[in-house]
């Protein structure tokens, strides 16, 4: 390793954050200072320790399943507070390999080699941008297209989605092997088990079920969850939980099988974790749980035979041991099992991610994942192969699936890697709202206000943050969990989330809001009741988060209040805000007439009016309102203190 000058990394979108910073930090440690490469000019030890490093990949492909995705927008970009909290040291760090510097120069490839089918690359980059259109969907699942003028063999074979088991592509050689790609390993381990069934059936060929033997460790027998049926469950947990190795592995001769360990990494050979190949023979006793040997011949092995058998491409496979653990989710793990089996599983079925860098024969996809699934699934599964002819996808999918738009860490970091400008401070805007809180007059995320005072603020008045209500004990921060899609602000010309707007301002059509940021710019009004342009200081501060016919003067206001109640038709005061506005409230005809809580403006229609700590007695007759701290934890008094006394 001390010689070591070049570092190449593939598929680096699904090296996780956190690894890349350990490995960066273990090179430095174990490359001998003496390399004149390893420190800088003014003495400090080079990234990577001087090591020239490749990276190869696409960001816009699936990122890690944990550990942190490199082509997140690190915290620093994102925060408002300077010297906010990092959430994970580690996993920062490996962001920041890419983000500042130490990753210098991109080079883009821009031609596709292994797919040169035009529409298939098309159907292939609008998953990729997470855009796929509802002429392709309409196309793949064998639905009519308005005004389509391909011939009736273009659409044919367009149509890539099964009619049903039936479907007679199902039946053709390519499509018998095929492997299916799926979005977790649930799926994965019961396809393959489903799979080699029928293979067996249908190649009448005896299957036989190879059961793992597991041995518990001490400490792991004297848990509970070790008894007889839990060993049991195990045999039926997937193989990436259980140390690589499957729980019941079928096997039957013929079959196709993968391996699920790196075997002899010799280069004529490369018998590595994921290579495939059938099953050719092997040793197995009647009354085995285990085969002694497993022969196994492998796919495009070239000439190399081994001394004893004399088929070229034979490898025989014997039961390994691995270790696995119980509590494997926690930091310290102490349950160990050891599990015997062999190194296989069933080629039927891999995910997603280990399929991420292959070129296949023909696939099966299930693109009706969940919609937790990663949005790259899609692009990363359809473009395993050469032709459109070489996929089939088992059920109808929905379309909004692949439709949700790209993720906005990749391009934003593609463009840093270019050397381009990119406006973080428009990027926070955009994102993460701020104000300043009435109260201690720093400037805050949006996150940092409760629902309430946010809401104030969207509608231009003062709001206190989260740490002025509740000092150092309470909560810093509310989770945000709404609606992450971007409004297009007609004034900036940016896309920014809900929050950064004035809800009042949202029911107008697209194209005419305006974002709080550039409501807050205006500088003079109109009022809709005396149709004069004044300064806005002639408003109340609330105003200019408000459509055109329902802005006010103060002047105005105060002659709307002298005025007796029939005059209402061209005026109303909010039942929440308590501020006078022109026009109509934002609830229907019929309500506002006779339930005066309706009769809100549009910035408060949908806020709630309940008081922190208030609470609705649950007895129908009492119904009343209480306040009352209730700290969490503590039993739920859900009676008014009256109700409670009776
Ligand atoms: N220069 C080339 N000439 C001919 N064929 C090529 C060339 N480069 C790549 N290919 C073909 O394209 C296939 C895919 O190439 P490669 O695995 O390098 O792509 P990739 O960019 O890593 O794709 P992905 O990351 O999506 O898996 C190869 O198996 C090969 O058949």
């Amino acid at each position: 390793m001390a010689y070591w000058r070049w570092l190449i990394i593939d598929e680096i979108s699904m090296v996780n954050a956190r690894l890349l910073a350990q490995a960066e930090a273990r090179l430095r440690a174990v490359i001998p200072s003496a390399n004149a490469w390893k420190t800088a000019v003014g003495g400090e030890a080079r990234p990577f320790a001087g090591l020239n490093v490749i990276f190869t990949g696409d960001f816009h492909q699936l990122p890690p399943p944990e550990g942190g995705y490199i082509a997140d927008v690190p915290a620093r970009f994102k925060s408002h507070e300077p010297g906010s909290k990092v959430p994970d040291v580690l996993m920062n760090y490996g962001r920041e390999l890419f983000w500042s510097g130490p990753v210098q120069g991109v080079v883009e490839l821009t031609e596709r080699e292994r797919c040169k089918d035009e529409w298939w690359n098309e159907v292939v980059d609008e998953l990729r941008r997470g855009q796929l259109s509802e002429v392709n969907w309409r196309y793949l699942h064998g639905l009519p297209v308005e005004n389509c003028k391909l011939s009736a063999a273009e659409r044919a074979s367009r149509q890539r989605v099964i009619t049903g088991p039936d479907d007679e592509r199902l039946q053709m050689d390519r499509f018998k092997h095929a492997v299916a790609i799926v979005s977790n390993n649930d799926a994965r381990y019961q396809i393959n088990k489903d799979r080699a069934r029928w293979y067996s059936q249908t190649a009448c060929t005896p299957l036989r079920w190879a059961a793992a033997i597991d041995k518990a460790s001490t400490p792991a027998l004297q848990v509970d969850a070790c008894d007889k049926e839990s060993k049991i469950r195990w045999l039926q947990d997937h193989d990436r939980d259980t140390g690589d190795l499957c729980g019941m592995l079928p096997l039957a001769l013929g079959m196709r099988v993968a391996l699920t360990d790196h075997l002899d990494r010799s280069p004529d050979k490369l018998l590595l974790r994921g290579r495939a190949g059938y099953i050719h023979s092997w040793v197995w006793e009647e009354n085995d749980r285990l085969p002694q040997v497993v022969y196994v011949k492998f796919e495009n092995s070239g000439h190399w035979s081994l001394s004893g058998i004399d088929e070229p491409g034979v490898y025989p496979i014997y039961p390994v041991k691995r270790q696995w653990h119980l509590d494997a989710k926690r930091k310290q793990k102490l349950l160990k099992v050891t599990r015997t089996q062999l190194p296989l599983t069933p080629a039927y079925a891999m995910t997603a991610h280990a399929s991420q860098g292959k070129t296949l024969r023909a696939v099966l996809l299930d693109l009706n994942v969940d919609k937790r699934v990663d949005g790259t699934f899609g692009t990363v599964a359809a473009s395993r192969v050469r032709h459109r002819e070489d996929v089939l996808i088992l059920r109808p999918f929905p379309r909004w699936l692949f439709s949700r738009g790209e993720a906005e860490g990749p391009t934003l970091l593609l463009q840093t890697l270019r050397g381009e400008e990119v406006d973080w401070k428009n990027y926070r805007d955009a994102r993460f709202p701020s104000a300043a809180c009435e109260k201690c007059k720093q400037v805050r995320c949006f996150d940092a206000f409760d629902h309430k005072q946010w809401e104030n603020i969207r509608a231009n008045r003062a709001g206190i943050c989260m740490q002025c209500i509740h000092g150092d004990d309470g909560p810093a921060k509310r989770k945000i969990s709404g609606n992450r899609a971007k409004i297009f602000c007609a004034e900036c010309h940016a896309h920014k989330i809900e929050d950064a707007f004035p809800r009042a301002l949202l029911t107008l059509d697209a194209g005419q809001k305006r974002c709080l940021s550039c409501a807050q710019q205006v500088r003079a009004l109109t009022c809709a009741a005396c149709s004069s342009t004044k300064p806005v200081e002639k408003f109340q501060a609330t105003m200019v988060t408000m459509p055109a016919e329902s802005i006010m003067c103060q002047h105005c206001q105060a002659e709307a209040r002298d005025l007796p109640r029939q005059s209402r038709e061209r005026w109303f005061t909010c039942f929440a805000c308590n501020i006078t506005y022109a026009g109509r409230p934002y609830q229907d005809e019929k309500a506002w007439g006779k339930n005066q809580r309706a009769r809100r403006c549009a910035n408060c229609v949908s806020r709630s009016s309940r008081q922190e700590d208030e609470h609705t007695c649950r007895n129908a007759k009492c119904k009343r309102k209480w306040q009352e701290h209730q700290p969490k934890g503590s039993k739920r008094q859900r009676y008014c203190p009256e109700c409670r006394r009776k």
